[in-house]
């Protein structure tokens, strides 16, 4: 690839990178050096959610940019074909809901694995997929179509898929027994923010304290136009609107150990809550990795994603840099700081932290991007 090529994606990269992080946009990264990156005249936008991606036609298939990198779409005999949701992914096999109404137990076609060999997982949990049925319960994944809404981590230097295709994320934290941390909600949103999920935040076990003490933390979320809710179990406050929430999306659990996370999937839907139960202590005895993720389908069309490792939710890096631009609140006044590369903190002539002062960034927050920024726990 020729230099000023490289640059212009530099270029692009940098620009797709900056607008992701002021618009909560899907993310679109890409992998400079490849082949597929650098096809300009081919790029056009492809089906779905995945939004804008580029393009490429190889012998036999396509490559394209989608939301999780490089990925092969190979031609393939629809006729022979049904559409499916890869519910997990163990080792070579990947469980796939059809449409036909049952799962099977699926190894994925020889070419599509050649094709993307850069790739770490061609199947992730969460895909949409195209299977060749063989038998009753078994079949092939032939094609995985473009991704959006990726959850990824990144470990000695390659991008893990957990899951994609996901839609929103539920922080789960509690009003008391543990205390409520709202920097904790900070560190989800950071991330929500990055992937391009919306967050949805509730504050559990409201029954256990006064209400009215957590507005002042709730107005500061809401006005920044988060979705905050305050549930309990104990008088049933906020249950149904979560409900209807959660009806056809694909939703990922997050929060603590002990904030209520079982008790409120229990609450919404006792034998959605069974099911994942009964895998989640499969998955503790160490019969797969933490990080696997699992979708549960909720039978109203969604997917309800919880896994122990994506409980724990420090698994997606955010570089110190990058921090600012996903505090929603801090982010319009970080072009005004004097110096291009201020990390708002020591620096003089900061925008930020003049915003701090004259009231227009809330403290609180202020304090929790400091600690995420330098890459303190809570
Ligand atoms: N008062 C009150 N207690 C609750 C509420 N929701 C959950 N609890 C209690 O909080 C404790 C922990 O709830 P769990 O549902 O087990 O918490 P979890 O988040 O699933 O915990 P892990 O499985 O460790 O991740 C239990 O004793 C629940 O009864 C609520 O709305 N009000
Ligand atoms: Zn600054």
């Amino acid at each position: 690839m020729s230099k000023k090529k490289k640059g212009k994606l530099r270029a692009d990269f940098r620009k797709n990178h900056q607008s992701r992080a002021r618009n909560n946009d899907l993310t679109r990264r890409f992998t400079g050096d490849s082949d597929a990156a650098g096809d300009e005249a081919g790029r056009e936008r492809v089906s779905g959610k995945g939004g804008l991606t580029r393009k490429k036609t190889i012998a036999g298939g396509e490559v394209v940019e989608d939301a999780s990198g490089t990925m092969v779409l190979p031609e393939i005999d629809r006729d022979q074909c049904v559409q499916g949701r890869v519910l997990r992914v163990q080792g070579l096999v990947s469980t796939v809901l059809t449409d036909e109404g049952r799962t099977r137990a699926c190894a994925t076609r020889q070419l599509l694995k050649q094709l993307s060999t850069e790739l770490r997982h061609v199947v992730a949990a969460g895909d949409n997929v195209w299977v060749r049925p063989e038998g009753e319960q078994e079949g092939i994944i032939e094609r995985v179509e473009p991704r959006h809404g990726v959850l990824s981590r990144t470990s000695r230097g390659r991008r893990h898929l957990i899951v994609v295709n996901v839609d929103q994320v539920l922080i789960v934290v509690s009003a008391a027994q543990p205390r409520l941390k709202p920097n904790l909600i900070d560190r989800y949103l950071v991330t929500c923010e990055q992937a391009g999920l919306s967050p949805i935040v509730c504050i559990t076990k409201t029954d256990l304290v006064d209400r009215a003490d957590l507005m002042p933390i709730t107005g500061v979320y809401d006005q920044m136009g988060y979705d905050v809710r305050l549930i309990s179990v104990v008088d049933g406050q906020g249950i149904e609107p979560l409900k209807e929430s959660l009806a056809g999306k694909e939703t990922v659990l997050t929060g603590q150990s002990g904030v209520g996370k079982s008790t409120l999937l229990n609450a919404i839907d006792p034998a959605l809550s069974l099911r994942v139960q009964t895998v989640s202590t499969e998955t503790d005895k160490g019969r797969h990795t933490t990080t696997t993720a699992e979708l549960y389908p909720t039978g109203d069309g969604g997917y309800l994603v919880d896994t122990p490792g994506i409980r724990q939710f420090q698994l997606w890096d955010v570089i110190p840099e990058e921090v600012a631009g996903l505090f929603r609140d801090i982010r319009p006044f970080v072009s005004k700081c004097r110096y291009a590369d201020c990390t708002h903190t020591h620096e003089e002539f900061c925008a930020v932290k003049d915003a701090v002062a004259d009231g227009w960034i809330d403290a609180r927050r202020y304090e929790s991007y400091v600690q995420i920024q330098a890459g303190d726990d809570v």
